[in-house]
């Protein structure tokens, strides 16, 4: 067996330096009389979804922000969760909240997101905050592709130029993940591969960063990653009851810089999120 030559992109790690610079921020705003508050809606009874919602709650305890929490139950009806948005869009103490996605099957997600109040929106999934980051202007940044450029920059990994290709076209990852990275300020070229793609492999292989979020277990095979390239893995399938990402494990013996999963991109998505309330308490600090 080869050897492993990739260094490790650690999100744990990289997630507590971001709560290190976001604590005296929280702190000068406490200073004001201000305690940031991230709110969470819970709809329905899926363990992920309650224990991704816990992580964010615990991560707020960390660095001083108040938890507002809405556990719903699963058959709550479209009228009665909108009247919960309602409530939170007009809570003083809530500065941003999310609402935990996917809904079952009866809700209507799209509606659910239209009524965020962008100001508040900490996911920066809905339509205006979406509306923003296409025209440039500023708003809240999609958790997991800030994240996602955040482990690459504090890492030094050259985004600059670089040849990224994403794999999967989702609006949580590959699509958001492609309009951040064609900005001036990051300035890659970006290939968006998805199930129309005609030659995966060979599109895989040209690339600087490899960004694998297909869901699809092990679908990034050590030959086709070119030796030396940054290879982030933000796959989620359970296979066996276990957490299993987008990338071989072999890809360690060819790849750069590898970010594991888990320990990888799902913490620097916590801390984006945090960092997205807390920018959302500076403005309204500032009016
Ligand atoms: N409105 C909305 N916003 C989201 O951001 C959102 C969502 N809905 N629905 C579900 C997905 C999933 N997601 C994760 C975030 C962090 C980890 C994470 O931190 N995982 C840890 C632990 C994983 C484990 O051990 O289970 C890790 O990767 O190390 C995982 C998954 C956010 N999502």
């Amino acid at each position: 067996m080869a050897a492993v030559t990739a260094k490790i992109l650690d999100g744990k790690a990289t997630k507590n330096a971001i709560f290190a610079e976001l604590r005296p921020r929280v702190a000068a705003l406490a200073e004001k009389g201000i305690t940031p508050g991230l709110g969470t809606v819970l709809v329905g009874d899926d363990p992920g979804s309650h224990s991704y919602v816990k992580m964010k709650h615990a991560d707020s305890a960390k660095i001083g922000v108040n938890s507002i929490r809405r556990d719903l139950p699963a058959d709550i009806s479209q009228e009665k969760l909108e009247a919960v948005i309602d409530e939170l869009n007009a809570d003083p103490a809530c500065h941003g909240y999310l609402v935990q996605l996917p809904l079952p099957k009866h809700l209507d997600a799209n509606r659910v997101l239209e009524r965020i109040d962008p100001e508040k929106d900490a996911d920066g999934l809905a339509p205006i905050s979406l509306g923003r980051l296409v025209l440039g202007e500023p708003g809240a940044l999609p958790c997991t592709p800030y994240g996602i450029i955040e482990l690459l920059k504090r890492h030094g990994v050259e985004l600059n130029g670089a040849q990224v290709t994403v794999v999967g076209r989702g609006i949580t990852v590959g699509r958001t993940l492609g309009l951040l990275l064609t900005r001036r300020s990051e300035n890659s070229t970006v290939t968006l591969c998805h199930t129309g793609t005609r030659d995966l492999a060979a599109e895989v292989r040209r690339a600087d960063i490899v960004i694998a979020a297909a869901g699809v277990p092990g679908i990034i095979k050590p030959d086709m990653v070119k030796p030396g390239a940054a290879v982030l893995d933000v796959g989620v399938s359970h296979v066996d009851g276990k957490l299993t990402g987008d990338v071989d494990p072999a890809v360690a013996e060819v790849a750069g810089w590898l970010s594991p999963n888990p320990g990888g991109v799902g913490p620097m998505t916590r801390a984006m999120l945090v960092t997205n309330v807390v920018e959302a308490a500076e403005r309204a600090a500032a009016r």
